[in-house]
């Protein structure tokens, strides 16, 4: 069955705003549940899968510098909400009799081991889902560039980043219901073109180390091992 996989080891990034659900703040565990579903229906594909998890539902930065308060504080706030998501994916996959660790770039040994990327192959190739926690570990970073550089630690093939649209629009497709659609793009018409559904420093991340990016709804049931098939809506970033 795995023949027809296009991937065989995936970075899976999942958008913190992803597990919030309906509810517009924190985690739904319902829909935790159903990401965990996903995983576990990839890993039956034979793919290895690692997570990075956003922190959006709970706390960005920005929104702490936006009304005067320090950029840096408000980072550190950001950074510590993707372990609590990291935390509720754990217990998900734990349900499902998936053995998962969690490991932070943020060091805090009584709730979670910390990153290296010797610990986190070693955890891997034992058949573990590792979820990366804390972003970089760095304030003016986003999840989505510390999904970049975990990707290329781990010998990733690819980056699948799972958001709130089907893929890569020439706008924001929220605020231009009528932008186009892109099947296929590279990381450089990706830069070139402006398109802000990742940040600049993660794009440019994964064209150097040449990962391909792949953009879909995390919000379709089944929609992970789809696209792993080759199935489904997503935009394909690669050279
Ligand atoms: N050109 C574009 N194509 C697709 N989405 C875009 C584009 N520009 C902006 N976006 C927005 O980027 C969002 C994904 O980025 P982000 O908010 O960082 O998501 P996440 O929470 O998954 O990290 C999408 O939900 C979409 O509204
Ligand atoms: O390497 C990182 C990753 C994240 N963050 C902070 O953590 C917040 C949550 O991450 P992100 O916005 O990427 O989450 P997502 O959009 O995926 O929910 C960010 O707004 C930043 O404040 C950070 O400072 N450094």
């Amino acid at each position: 069955m795995a023949t027809d996989i296009r991937f065989k080891r995936v970075l899976l990034k999942v958008s913190g705003e992803a597990l919030m659900g309906r509810q517009g703040f924190g985690i739904d565990v319902a829909v935790a549940d159903r990401i965990a579903g996903d995983i576990a229906e990839a890993r039956e594909l034979g793919v290895d899968v690692s997570v990075v998890i956003g922190g959006g539902n709970i706390f960005r930065g920005v929104a702490v510098a936006s009304k005067g308060g320090d950029r840096v504080t408000g980072d550190h706030m950001g950074m510590l909400a993707t372990v609590i998501n990291a935390l509720a994916l754990r217990t998900s996959l734990a349900k499902l009799g998936i053995d998962a660790i969690v490991l932070s770039a943020i060091s805090m040994p009584e709730i979670c081991q910390s990153f290296s990327q010797r610990v986190a192959q070693e955890h891997a190739d034992a058949g573990r889902v590792v979820i990366f926690a804390g972003g970089t570990g760095n304030p003016f970073f986003t999840t989505d560039s510390a999904a970049a550089l975990r990707a290329a630690e781990m010998g990733a093939e690819a980056l699948m980043k799972g958001t709130q649209v089907d893929g890569i629009y020439s706008e924001d497709p929220k605020k231009n219901p009528n932008a186009e659609r892109f099947d296929r793009l590279s990381h450089d018409e990706v830069l070139q073109r402006g398109l802000a559904v990742m940040d600049v420093a993660a794009v440019a991340l994964a064209r150097e180390n040449r990962i391909p990016i792949v953009v879909f709804s995390i919000h379709e049931p089944g929609g992970f091992a789809q696209i792993l098939r080759g199935e489904g809506r997503a935009t394909i970033v690669s050279d």
